[in-house]
């Protein structure tokens, strides 16, 4: 943990370079004054030259308001890995809705999503309707997921001993507007390895199975149709009870009724995930959606892959140290963002956040691998694999949160 000292040192650095730093406070008042007036603090991120400009065309770069809007980090949140400073808590509450990240001094939660995403806020640009960006949002999971009904049934209960867990005390803030966190020692070592194992080794037990996906496209039109070359396989929350307990630990949830099927990814050399954005398209409304919209992202790095071997989570409008925000792989960590609220106001989801999984380079000592969950702003019915269902992960969670066993 960072020492006080430190810690409102980098709170005032914050401060000070950028404008928008008392958004979050001031959200809850509707503030409606423009204050959206220059990022202040760096720069808009470079758009290399690069043949990479061809494959993200399709999505229109952002107008200059909303990229005014962006705020980097600074390099002291980016490179050492530490507590994260109250400022971040305030964002993470009162932008996105989660009051008890990483903490269990229970608070109740004042903004529902539908306030948090319809609040004018400092990214306020009425010239963008949602409208405008429909036709090019593609899911990133709209693989065929076999549609037979959850078996769900007590879905929504509380598991006491996800509190149990340590918090996480080694998180680099990569990005502040849009928030965008690395959370380091999410998983052991051990941890990787064994989702690793679980996704290629069939299980003793035919019917708890992961149910193996190779979809090439997602998305409606070609517009939007993403390209993922990678295999996902969708688990059963009982068979990541580690995942699980985690994911809700760090968003500060009492269980795990809001998530999405567990998926783990593999990309070999040369596969990749094309531009795309995670939020759910708006042509179907979220209130028509079951479980509602996708609230945030949990990607966690199983495999370690240098610069030289690609396969880095990119961010195409987001910049860190004066160039695009590119995560490499580092085994262990996780990558948490935001997909939907906070952007622009009435839009149910945040164009700022398009990004990719880039190809994993030839040359690669290793694949890339990743386990990653979505969370949805309501309570989510499983579809894959058939009869898949979060209540009985319960006894795998408290067996894990009690005495690390699974
Ligand atoms: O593989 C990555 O780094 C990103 C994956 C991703 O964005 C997704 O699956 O939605
Ligand atoms: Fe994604």
């Amino acid at each position: 943990f960072l020492g006080t000292q430190r810690h409102n040192q980098i709170v005032k650095r914050i401060a000070n370079s950028n404008p928008l730093h008392a958004k979050a406070a001031k959200k809850k008042k509707k503030k409606t004054s423009d204050a959206s007036s220059g990022g202040g603090f760096g720069r808009a991120p470079d758009m290399q030259k690069t043949k990479e400009v061809n494959a993200f065309s399709v999505f229109p770069a952002l107008e200059e308001e909303v990229a005014g809007t962006l705020v980097p980090s600074v390099s002291e949140l980016i490179n050492e890995p530490g507590e994260l400073p109250g400022e971040i808590y305030d964002r993470l509450d009162q932008i996105y809705g989660f009051p008890n990240f990483n903490s269990f001094t229970p608070k109740e939660t004042t903004t529902s999503f539908a306030d948090l995403i319809s609040a004018p806020t400092a990214n306020d640009n009425s010239k963008i309707s949602n409208g405008d960006f429909a036709s090019l949002l593609a899911t990133a999971t709209g693989e065929t997921i076999p549609t037979s009904a959850g078996e769900g049934g007590g879905e929504d209960s509380t598991i006491d001993s996800i509190s149990k867990i340590e918090p996480f005390a080694k998180m680099r803030v990569l990005h502040i507007d849009p928030l965008v966190i690395a959370v380091d020692n999410f998983f052991t070592d051990d941890e990787c390895d064994r989702y690793i194992a679980i996704s290629t080794a069939p299980s003793k037990n035919e019917k708890d199975s992961p149910f193996q996906t190779n979809s090439k496209t997602v998305g409606k039109d070609a517009l939007a149709k993403a390209q993922r070359t990678s295999t996902t396989w969708f688990h059963h929350f009982k068979s990541v009870p580690e995942l699980m307990a985690k994911a809700s630990r760090l968003l500060g949830l009492k269980g795990i009724s809001q998530w999405e099927e567990p998926q783990t990814v593999r990309y070999r050399r040369q596969e990749k995930f094309t531009w795309h954005l995670d939020a759910l398209s708006p042509s179907e409304p979220a209130s028509e959606i079951p479980g509602g919209q996708r609230i945030a992202t949990l990607l966690v790095y199983l495999s370690e892959l240098n610069k030289e071997d690609g396969g880095a989570t990119i961010f195409r409008d987001l910049s860190a140290d004066g160039t695009m925000l590119k995560v490499q792989p580092q085994k262990g960590s996780a990558l948490l963002f935001f997909p939907a609220a906070g952007g622009i106001p009435n839009a149910p989801f945040d164009i700022r956040t398009l990004h990719c999984g880039e190809a994993v380079s030839q040359a690669a000592m290793q694949d890339k691998w990743i386990s990653q969950l979505w969370l949805r702003e309501g309570t989510y019915t499983p579809t894959a694999p058939a009869g898949n269902n979060h209540a009985d992960a319960t006894e795998p969670i408290i067996q894990y949160c009690t005495d690390g066993q699974i």
